[in-house]
């Protein structure tokens, strides 16, 4: 479904007549399957947000390229309906100015939903996110942490894409509410039968919910390794990276 071929990606380094590149991504080849949890996981500053950024086609790659059924990703056709995302920062996610019924809508309506079918589906997706019907009517301001990213994660699943991207999704949430929403995203999973690419620097959520992970160091590969064989990774720093859950 999304195929990852050989992308590099550097930023211009120094100041503004500064001809240096810094290299954030090197060589990344992978494959994403239909309905697969993909986890990539690593230290801060590893590239996991470039290559998100790469994957959702907001920035192109350098070299290589990124596939999403067979078509460039940087295309609108490729993206439309196919692939939306969730990010660590839900305040700015939603339009302020918007009450959760009118953000909930927008994606709906560039679908070409009609009015009646939409407001059913707010309210099917509401639930399904464990929010009550009053919640329509709520500004951003009005939520909690909690409650705000599970409508940008209800707006996320609304249009029923095949892939969705959670970008540290999950981080900036109290301890018992991550596991709520770790439990809520496994449950859309099985409904919606879609497939996350699940960005972390939390090794223990990944193992939670993922089905494989791929460890990134310094923008490369370091290891690719399916769920049930984490503690048998190779690498010395991906040994190290897992010490806090084999223990
Ligand atoms: N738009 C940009 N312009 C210049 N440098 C950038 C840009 N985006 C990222 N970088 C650099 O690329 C490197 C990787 O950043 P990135 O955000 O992808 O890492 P990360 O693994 O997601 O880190 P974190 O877990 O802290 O979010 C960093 O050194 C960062 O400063």
């Amino acid at each position: 479904m999304l195929s990852v071929d050989r992308v590099e990606k550097s930023y211009k380094k120094g100041g503004l007549f500064s001809r240096q590149r810094q290299i954030v991504l090197k060589n990344i080849s992978f494959d994403c399957q239909q309905g697969e949890c993909l986890g990539i996981i690593g230290e801060s500053g590893s590239g996991k947000s470039t290559l998100g950024r790469l994957l959702l086609g907001i920035e192109k790659p350098d070299h290589g390229h990124v596939l999403f059924e067979g078509k460039r990703i940087e295309e609108r056709r490729a993206r439309l309906g196919n692939i939306s995302a969730v990010f660590q920062d839900y305040t700015s996610s939603i339009n302020p100015y918007y009450t959760v019924e009118q953000a909930m809508m927008e994606p709906l309506r560039l679908k070409g939903m009609a009015k009646q079918e939409i407001a059913s589906k707010i309210d099917l997706l509401l639930y399904q996110v464990g929010l009550n019907p009053s919640y329509r009517s709520k500004y951003p301001h009005e939520l909690s942490g909690g409650e705000a990213q599970r409508v940008c994660i209800a707006r996320a699943v609304s249009t029923e894409p095949k892939c969705i991207l959670l970008d540290e999704a999950i981080s900036s949430l109290d301890g018992s509410v991550q596991i709520q929403v770790l439990e809520l995203l496994r449950n859309l999973r099985q409904i919606y039968q879609m497939a996350f690419i699940f960005i972390t620097h939390d090794i223990q959520a990944a193992a939670y919910i993922c089905d494989r992970v791929m460890i990134v160091k310094d923008g490369q590969i370091e290891e690719m390794v399916r769920i049930e064989q984490l503690k048998d990774v190779q690498s010395a720093y991906s040994r190290k990276l897992l010490q806090m859950i084999i223990t």
